[in-house]
């Protein structure tokens, strides 16, 4: 195994081993923290997912957008290219199937572009403090999100989503990594330097 893979190994085998009570008190900390944040309250189409193998939740979240009537939206695997993502409309009464990871995707023909998203939280496997992410290893969001690395442009932002026990010193670099601007965990927010 690589050192990337064994990385992942580790942090995967951390975050699903926290408990369900240190889970909620984790999508509510969230929460908390994006309800007095200014470029959260100014974003009107929101890409969220649905948590899975011990990813921090952003199911409170989405019940506090829903609620402020903002646009949220899931990623979907490309069927076309196999290696991207789509957005798709998530409503309280979404339908959902779910894909080869068995992750549940809504049914809908409401689909939007990357680039007209506000912003974009991405869950993550490892970050460090320098905003370096590791994810599942499929590059799927580093494909899909790769236009934001050759343009400067003001949206869509990019956060990560994590527990704290996901930090780690550094993560391995790599030419395709794309830029968050924060990462916020349970515990605290990185304002990522570039
Ligand atoms: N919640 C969530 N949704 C997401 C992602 C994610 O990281 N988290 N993705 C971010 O890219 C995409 C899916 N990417 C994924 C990549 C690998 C595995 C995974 O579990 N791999 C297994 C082996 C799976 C198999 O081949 O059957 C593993 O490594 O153990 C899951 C999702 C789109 N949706
Ligand atoms: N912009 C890109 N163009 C072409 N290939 C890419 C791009 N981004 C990533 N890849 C490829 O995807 C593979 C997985 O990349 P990596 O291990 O960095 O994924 P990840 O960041 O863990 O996954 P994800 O983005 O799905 O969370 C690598 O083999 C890499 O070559």
């Amino acid at each position: 195994m690589n050192s990337k893979d064994q990385l992942r190994k580790h942090i995967r085998s951390l975050r699903r081993q926290l408990t369900p009570y240190q889970q909620q008190l984790a999508s509510e900390s969230l929460v908390n923290q994006l309800r007095v944040n200014d470029v959260y309250q100014q974003s009107e189409s929101i890409a969220l997912y649905l948590a899975n193998d011990g990813e921090i939740s952003v199911q409170p979240l989405a019940q506090y957008a829903w609620q402020q009537g903002k646009k949220l939206y899931l990623p979907v695997l490309n069927a076309e290219t196999g290696v991207s993502l789509i957005f798709k409309r998530w409503l309280p009464d979404s339908e959902f199937e779910p894909n080869r990871f068995k992750i549940p995707e809504p049914v809908t023909d409401e689909t939007i572009e990357a680039r007209a998203l506000d912003l974009v939280c991405l869950p993550l496997v490892a970050f460090d403090n320098q905003g370096g992410r590791l994810g599942m290893g499929g590059g799927f969001y580093d494909r899909t999100f790769s236009f934001t690395l050759a343009e400067s442009c003001a949206t869509p932002i990019l956060w990560g989503m994590a527990h704290e026990c996901q930090e780690v010193e550094a993560v391995p670099k790599e030419d395709w990594d794309i830029p968050l601007s924060s990462i916020i965990t349970d515990q605290r927010w990185y304002e990522v330097k570039n």
